[in-house]
């Protein structure tokens, strides 16, 4: 079985993202030793939110610009779960509600934990919390932080509009994807 040991680390870079180059020694699967330089973009735990309200067969997503995919030449205004970053101490629950609550301005009625992900291995150390939820009243404004820049529309639409907008190429984000595909599964209820 191949191994790897992290030898050694240098920061690249240290803004709202950390970009660290590693040396690692690998011993391959015929046993052989080589040294690797990886550059990783060192990234907190995040969390992915599906919100839905069962009784209206519906989805509470977000729309908002996203600069690397204007980098791209693509369409910025991505459709996507609420989702953010676990904040030093935070649980991964506590987190979801909170960014549900400034995305969205809704409380979480009921959460259910789904599983985590790696969702760019080759390139990020970021692990991606999943969450399904049923939506709860509305208790503040939602639309982001205003602060960090952040512009957030919410988009609520019936579970099979969303269905068919992924599967025409409309919802490009990929936790948003994997989370439909959750709830087409296992419906929208949440236990
Ligand atoms: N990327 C980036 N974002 C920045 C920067 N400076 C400020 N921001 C802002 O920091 C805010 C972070 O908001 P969150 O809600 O915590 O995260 P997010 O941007 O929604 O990202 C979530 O989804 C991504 C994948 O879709 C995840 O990669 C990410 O970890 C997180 O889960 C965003 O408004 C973003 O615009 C910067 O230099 N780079
Ligand atoms: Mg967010």
């Amino acid at each position: 079985m191949t191994t790897l040991r992290i030898t050694g680390a240098e920061t690249l870079s240290s803004g709202h993202l950390a970009l660290r180059r590693y040396t690692v020694e690998q011993i391959r699967r015929d046993g052989t030793r080589e040294t690797l330089r990886r550059e990783v973009c060192v990234s907190r735990r995040s969390v992915a939110v599906l919100l839905a309200d069962p009784a209206r067969g519906t989805v509470l997503l977000v729309r908002q610009p996203r600069v690397p995919a204007l980098v791209n030449g693509d369409d910025p205004l991505l459709l996507e779960a609420c989702a953010g970053n676990i904040d030093d101490g935070e649980s991964p629950e506590a987190a979801a509600r909170r960014e549900v609550e400034e995305e969205t301005g809704h409380a979480i009625a009921r959460l259910r934990p789904l599983f985590e992900l790696y969702p760019s291995p080759g390139i990020s150390s970021e692990r991606l919390c999943l969450f399904q939820a049923e939506i709860g009243p509305r208790i503040g404004q939602g639309g982001g932080m205003t602060e960090e820049g952040e512009d957030i529309a919410l988009v609520e639409m019936p579970f099979d509009e969303a269905w068919a907008m992924m599967e025409r190429g409309g919802i490009v984000d990929a936790k948003t994807v994997i989370l439909l595909q959750q709830a087409r599964l296992h419906g929208l209820a949440v236990g």
